[in-house]
């Protein structure tokens, strides 16, 4: 397909395996987020289309496809609770049944935040603001979830340590997991596969540590 942004286009033709963890790596301003805009469905495809599952997804809007996303910032409403910004995930109207309001408090417990279900997210710390957006992705169990760079802001330890969370919740549900990220560290750590966008083109997948071991010119550059 082919992806355009005013006077900046991307071309990408692959396939991602169902249930593969593929990073996204690339120099800044090369696509990696319009990339994931496009399958997402907030960038549009001017030509081409995305197929999951052996159907076309690209005509349907974000909400529509089967994808969760999670964001730099979270996403998060400042005003309600842990348990609402999870609960939304589920009924935009929050007006849950009890077996709905049970399957939140699940998805707290399985991001570690078992009993801060009533705290506003200022009242979290960031990592406990990253968890709380994952319960949410948790609680929706789409099959393909998409991450840019969300643990950005958090300290090495802890970022490493929410990719592997994620890793794990992607693991026992099955669903396939695409993540931007700008640490080779990461890419390897979390991820078997890696695209690499670069030079209007997204290539791949390969295999982490043999792209990693042996980069194209274009990578070369970037991990400088
Ligand atoms: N809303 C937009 N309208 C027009 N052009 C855009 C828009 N968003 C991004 N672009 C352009 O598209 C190109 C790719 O941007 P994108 O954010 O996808 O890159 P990236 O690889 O994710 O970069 P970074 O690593 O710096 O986040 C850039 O040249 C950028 O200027």
């Amino acid at each position: 397909m082919t992806i355009t942004q005013d006077d900046f286009a991307l071309r990408a033709d692959l396939a991602v395996e169902p249930c593969a963890r593929v990073a996204v790596i690339g120099p800044s301003g090369a696509g990696k987020s319009t990339l994931l805009g496009a399958v997402a469905g907030f960038v549009p495809a001017t030509q081409g289309r995305i197929i999951w599952a052996g159907k076309t997804i690209s005509d349907q809007g974000p909400a529509a496809r089967p994808i969760s996303v999670l964001f730099q910032d979270n996403n998060l409403f400042p005003h309600l609770s842990a348990f609402d910004n999870v609960a939304l995930g589920l009924r935009p109207s929050l007006r849950l049944s009890v077996a709905e309001r049970a399957q939140v408090t699940a998805a707290l417990a399985r991001v570690g935040l078992e009993g801060f279900g009533a705290r506003r997210p200022a009242q979290l710390s960031g990592g406990q603001q990253s968890r709380v957006a994952l319960a949410r992705v948790v609680l929706q169990g789409k099959p393909l979830v998409l991450l840019d760079e969300p643990f950005s802001a958090l300290g090495p330890a802890l970022k490493v340590e929410m990719l592997q969370l994620v890793a794990d919740i992607c693991a026992e549900t099955g669903a396939t997991l695409l993540m931007v990220t700008h640490d080779i560290s990461d890419a390897r750590a979390v991820a078997e596969q890696t695209i690499l966008v670069a030079d209007g083109m997204a290539e791949g997948p390969f295999d982490t540590a043999h792209l990693l071991d042996n980069p194209p010119a274009a990578l070369r550059a970037y991990l400088g």
